[in-house]
């Protein structure tokens, strides 16, 4: 019989099952030297960096009860299990035509902490469940202000000089259910995810995958979310995603992954297995440099660029499809 340290914390049954397989994402000791070869175009999982260890030392939801402070935290909740952000600038604007309806998948609330600490305690099945995000900027209470200053500072910012990025945008603290599902997106920042308490699974797709993971357009409110429910994918409108190659890893508290500028990323709380706590730390792209053959991400940035011009040329989003499509079909093949 396993002792309890050797004894997995997790085993399949935690894990939600999907239709494709995914190559483990590679661990890696902190001062190992192939961590910088891999990072800036491949995920790594880093370990015994002490990124957070001011927190994994102490962080539980009591602590976090207790030292939050006392502004409001921003709390999303959803009728089901996937938290899918939206972004609701992009509902009313002009880039919506009134005729296609949004229905938010979720909604937003301001709570205090102990609030939301209560609601979680006493959630049953077929409550609405509840992530909370907040930024360790605010007003947080001073223990935590406290741990936040004893993170493991010039290890990162060693990192963030190694590899040219840009200035660190945030920090934020997620608090989430077990069982929660953050949906297959892909971000514009380079990000190192801590793990503090509990454990996520996390699979992630290259950008090179873009034909396979079926963005939703520029304009849309789920822009830079995949269109394709891993859970149920649609093989019809979307044939080419059950050729997807992913890589996918469980992080627990001290485990740092980085999640390269662009990849896309699904993360799940793991079910039965209680509360998660995370820290991201989001840094600017660094400087781009050109040179050919272009890299993946840089190619979608360019799709990017090149929907955004549409949409402010033809005013209508129905005519950007219409019109790439009359562009290319038969004339670039
Ligand atoms: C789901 C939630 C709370 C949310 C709601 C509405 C708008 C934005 C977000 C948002 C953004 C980031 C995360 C953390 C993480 C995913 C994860 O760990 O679940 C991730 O994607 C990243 O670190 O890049 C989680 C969220
Ligand atoms: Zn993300």
């Amino acid at each position: 019989m396993a002792s309890a340290s050797e004894r997995k914390p997790w085993d399949s049954s935690n894990l939600r099952k999907y239709c494709l397989n995914f190559e483990e994402i590679p661990r890696l000791p902190f001062d190992d030297p192939r961590v910088d070869e891999l990072i800036s175009s491949n995920p790594v999982i880093i370990e015994g960096s002490n990124l957070v260890k001011s927190a994994t030392d102490k962080w539980n939801l009591e602590y976090i009860e207790r030292h939050m402070g006392v502004t409001t935290n921003t709390v999303y909740l959803s009728r089901n299990h996937k938290f899918k952000y939206f972004d609701d600038k992009k509902i009313q604007s002009r880039t919506n035509p009134r005729g296609v309806e949004f229905s938010p998948p979720m909604r937003k609330v301001e709570m205090k902490v102990e609030e939301f600490m209560k609601k979680l305690r006493e959630w049953k099945r077929g409550d609405e469940r509840l992530y909370m995000q907040q930024s360790l900027t605010a007003a947080v209470g001073p223990n935590i202000v406290q741990d936040f200053v004893g993170f493991n500072w010039k290890w990162i910012n060693a990192k963030q000089k190694t590899h040219c990025w840009g200035k660190l945008t945030s920090n934020l603290l997620y608090v989430s259910m077990e069982g929660n599902v953050t949906p297959c997106h892909y971000d514009e920042q380079e990000n190192f995810f801590a793990q503090v308490y509990g454990y996520k699974r996390c699979i992630l797709f290259s950008p090179d995958q873009f034909q396979c993971m079926y963005p939703y357009p520029v304009h849309h409110p789920h822009d830079r979310q995949s269109m394709v429910d891993l859970e149920r994918p649609d093989h019809t409108r979307f044939p080419r995603f059950k050729d997807a190659k992913g890589v996918e890893a469980v992080i627990g508290p001290g485990d740092v992954l980085y999640i390269p500028i662009y990849w896309w990323h699904h993360i799940e709380s793991l079910m039965r297995l209680g509360p998660t706590i995370t820290i991201n730390f989001w840094y600017k792209a660094g400087p781009t440099t050109i040179e050919y053959p272009l890299k993946d991400h840089q190619k979608v940035s360019i799709m990017r660029n090149i929907e955004k011009m549409l949409l402010e040329v033809l005013q209508d989003p129905r005519e950007v499809g219409p019109l790439l499509r009359n562009m290319v079909l038969g004339r670039f093949d």
